[in-house]
């Protein structure tokens, strides 16, 4: 009678002993992989059912979330529709962060890298440039500076006595990991004309922006057929298939 309870405990004893280990195990490779920058640890609070790894990386995989840090709302709107059926939901944090004077992929890193030290997380920034052939490429990542001070009007009085008006519309994404972790930049560009403002203004130097091989500035176009071509739908694209090619090697 002894024994049979003796050994009943010391299997009691074992089974808790296992069980302990087991989750020892798992929690370990979890904070590992958030340590690591593998795993987004807002995804554990977003799906708290999720303890098991091999469900945390297939959560990994699809990549619920990302959080793209502008100020710009017509931004946000159009990544949402190009990303519509992407399987990425896309969070907005408006956070002020300061954009260096450089090149176009000096000032897209040092934003992210920025932007994910004050969100202490993973994130994407963007910048745009509109490029002109006539002055060498400015206003450049300038043009939000020009746009203001010279308006639509003002962007074509600055190309006159000029040989061209050929200009492209350059867009980067960054991605960062997370803080400490080198930015990833992502390109698309357009090419067209610099032409006196046609369509509907509601975003930026969209009417003054005539699409090469279109006749239609991007302010003339639905939202369909502006991101079926721009630079914004180009570089996102890229960004895709690069998270794809990261959540394989989760
Ligand atoms: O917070 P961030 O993301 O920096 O937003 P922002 O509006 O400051 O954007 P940029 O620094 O990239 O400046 C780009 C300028 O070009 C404008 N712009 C950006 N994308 C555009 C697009 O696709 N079509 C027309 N104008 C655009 C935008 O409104 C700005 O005036
Ligand atoms: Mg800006």
């Amino acid at each position: 009678m002894q024994t049979r309870r003796a050994s009943h405990h010391v299997s009691a004893q074992t089974t808790v002993f296992c069980t302990a280990i087991t989750l020892r195990t798992v929690v370990t490779k979890v904070w590992k992989d958030v340590f690591l920058g593998k795993l987004d640890i807002r995804l554990l609070v977003d799906s708290p059912e999720l303890v098991h790894t091999e469900r945390l990386k297939s959560v990994k995989m699809t990549l619920k979330k990302l959080t793209f840090v502008t100020g710009n709302p017509m931004k946000v709107s159009e990544v949402r529709a190009i990303l519509g059926n992407a399987n990425i939901e896309i969070v907005n944090q408006d956070l002020d962060v300061p954009e260096l004077q450089g090149t176009t992929e000096e000032i897209a890193k040092e934003k992210c890298r920025r932007a994910a030290e004050i969100l202490q997380g993973p994130c994407i920034t963007e910048d745009t440039a509109l490029c002109f052939e006539a002055l060498n490429g400015l206003p450049g990542p300038y043009i939000k500076f020009f746009l203001k001070e010279l308006g639509l009007e003002g962007l074509n009085t600055l190309l006159v006595g000029f040989p061209t008006t050929a200009a492209y519309a350059l867009c980067t994404f960054a991605y960062s990991a997370g803080p400490g972790t080198e930015p990833i930049l992502f390109e698309g560009r357009t090419d067209g004309k610099i032409v006196p403002p046609r369509g509907v203004s509601k975003f930026g130097w969209n009417p003054v922006f005539e699409v090469n091989g279109t006749g239609k500035t991007f302010a003339e176009m639905s939202e369909e057929e502006k991101n079926a071509i721009s630079h914004r739908g180009r570089a996102l694209e890229k960004l895709t298939a690069f998270l794809r090619t990261q959540a394989v090697q989760a």
